[in-house]
């Protein structure tokens, strides 16, 4: 389980929220709320460890993420609202290089499969920078279909630049996560057909 109490978010000299808590259990599928810029990328960063909190407790498996930093990022996928990535390789050497940076032991084949289950079977080889911007983002999706080993999702805007299509399989493939005791946690400013509706977290309820 992952447990937030208390909360609290400083950038530069502006506190953007405090006392923000919350709890997500094993199937739970939690949606991150709020106007632009009331925070909601800032708290994906707390919780993932990329920034630290002014105030406030993070647990995971009722264990501090900063005691237990190693097994919470085992546990642990993360994907930031930008496609991080390399324009000169293509979308299979990004994919296994983020697999390998993440230390995830996938082989090439895997890889594949993932990229064609995404939808991009034609453009496997292709540079990156070709690639438009719903492909970019596919790219770094096609990580969800190797990682289930992993059970915490959390996913800065991953229906960005997606079609219709796109959003109604991604959004399948989490409902299946949730639904096999895994948890995902996201921000999203657009509905999405999920097995179940998520449970919501307005970030502008802990504003400042
Ligand atoms: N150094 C700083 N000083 C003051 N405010 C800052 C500083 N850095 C960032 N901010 C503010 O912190 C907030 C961070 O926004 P964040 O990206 O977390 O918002 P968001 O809710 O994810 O927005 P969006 O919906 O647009 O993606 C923004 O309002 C931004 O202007």
């Amino acid at each position: 389980m992952l447990e937030v109490e208390s909360l609290a978010c400083l950038k530069g000299d502006r506190l953007l929220f405090r006392d923000l808590a919350f709890r997500l259990q094993a199937g739970g599928l939690l949606r991150v709320a709020g106007p632009n810029g009331v925070g909601k990328t800032s708290l994906l960063r707390l919780v993932t460890g990329l920034a630290l909190p002014e105030a406030g407790e993070i647990r995971w498996r009722g264990e501090s993420i900063r005691r237990a930093r190693e097994a919470f990022h085992g546990d642990l996928l993360y994907l930031g609202h930008a496609a991080a990535l390399n324009d000169l390789l293509s979308p299979l050497e990004n994919l296994r290089f983020a697999c390998a940076a993440a230390g995830d032991a996938v082989d090439a084949e895997d890889c594949v499969q993932a990229l064609q289950r995404i939808g991009l079977a034609d453009q496997l080889d292709l540079p990156a920078r070709v690639l438009s911007q719903g492909q970019r983002r596919r790219v770094g999706l096609a990580r969800l279909f190797l990682s289930n080993a992993r059970p915490l999702w959390v996913l800065d805007e991953p229906f960005t630049a997606l079609d219709v299509r796109a959003v109604a399989d991604l959004a399948a493939t989490l409902s299946q996560h949730c639904e096999a005791g895994g948890m995902v946690m996201l921000t999203t400013h657009q509905d999405a057909p999920f097995a179940r509706p998520p449970e919501v977290l307005d970030v502008g309820v802990f504003a400042c």
